[in-house]
């Protein structure tokens, strides 16, 4: 990955550690709101993903790319694979069970992906230092040991849920269930 000094954990960055509370090693990992175009079950073009974390501390991700996230005919949009990786990256915050927001997102395209390839994703966290999480992933086509099609390297920021509430839609937000700490 050509990341750059800005997804790069600076000297004594922390690793992540296993939240209390966190999800246990196998479990699924829910959707954070229903109409959201990379997670929700709602939304009618969306991805769809649907992870696990197989450790507590890293994410896997299947999405299928479908009709509706082509760029050129009968492959997938560069848009819509770094809103996979990035939404794979996102799906972190239930490792962390605090929320966090996408402040960079860089992404190498290593092959073009036709419509119907299931990518298999994963996303690592590299690094955290106060309110940003360094974190990298990777969509391989068609298996877990397939060749890697996508690359990218991101920094969240964490933020409080009033991030959501001043900025989007309060009733929204309340009428979800969210396990991360509201308060930490
Ligand atoms: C209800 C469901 C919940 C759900 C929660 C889960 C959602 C996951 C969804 C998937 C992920 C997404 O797509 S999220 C959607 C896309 N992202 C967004 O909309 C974020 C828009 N940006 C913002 O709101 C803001 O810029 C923030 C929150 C990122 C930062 O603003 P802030 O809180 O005022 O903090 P600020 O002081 O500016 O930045 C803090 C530190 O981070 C650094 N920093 C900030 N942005 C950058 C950047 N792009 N590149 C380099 N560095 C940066 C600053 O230099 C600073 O470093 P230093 O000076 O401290 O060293």
């Amino acid at each position: 990955m050509t990341r750059s000094s800005v997804t790069t954990p600076p000297p004594g960055a922390g690793r992540l550690q296993a939240a209390p509370g966190g999800p246990a090693p196998g479990s699924p990992l829910g959707s954070h709101y229903g109409d959201c175009f990379g997670c929700g079950e709602r939304h009618p073009t969306g991805l769809h993903l649907r992870a696990t974390t197989p450790d507590g501390l890293t994410v896997v991700a299947e999405f299928t790319v479908g009709e509706a996230h082509q760029g050129a005919p009968g492959l997938a949009h560069g848009g819509v694979l770094a809103a996979a990786m990035d939404e794979v990256i996102g799906m972190s915050v239930w490792l962390f069970q605090r929320p966090y927001v996408t402040g960079r997102l860089e992404t190498d395209y290593l092959a073009p992906v036709p419509v119907g390839t299931t990518l298999h994703l994963r996303a690592w966290c590299t690094g955290v230092s106060g309110r940003k999480a360094y974190l990298e992933a990777e969509g391989r086509a068609g298996s877990p040991d397939g060749p890697v099609a996508v690359r990218a390297a991101a920094l969240f920021i964490e933020v409080g849920m009033e991030h959501f509430a001043r900025h989007g839609d309060a009733k929204a937000i309340a009428d979800e269930h969210h396990e991360y700490e509201v308060n930490p």
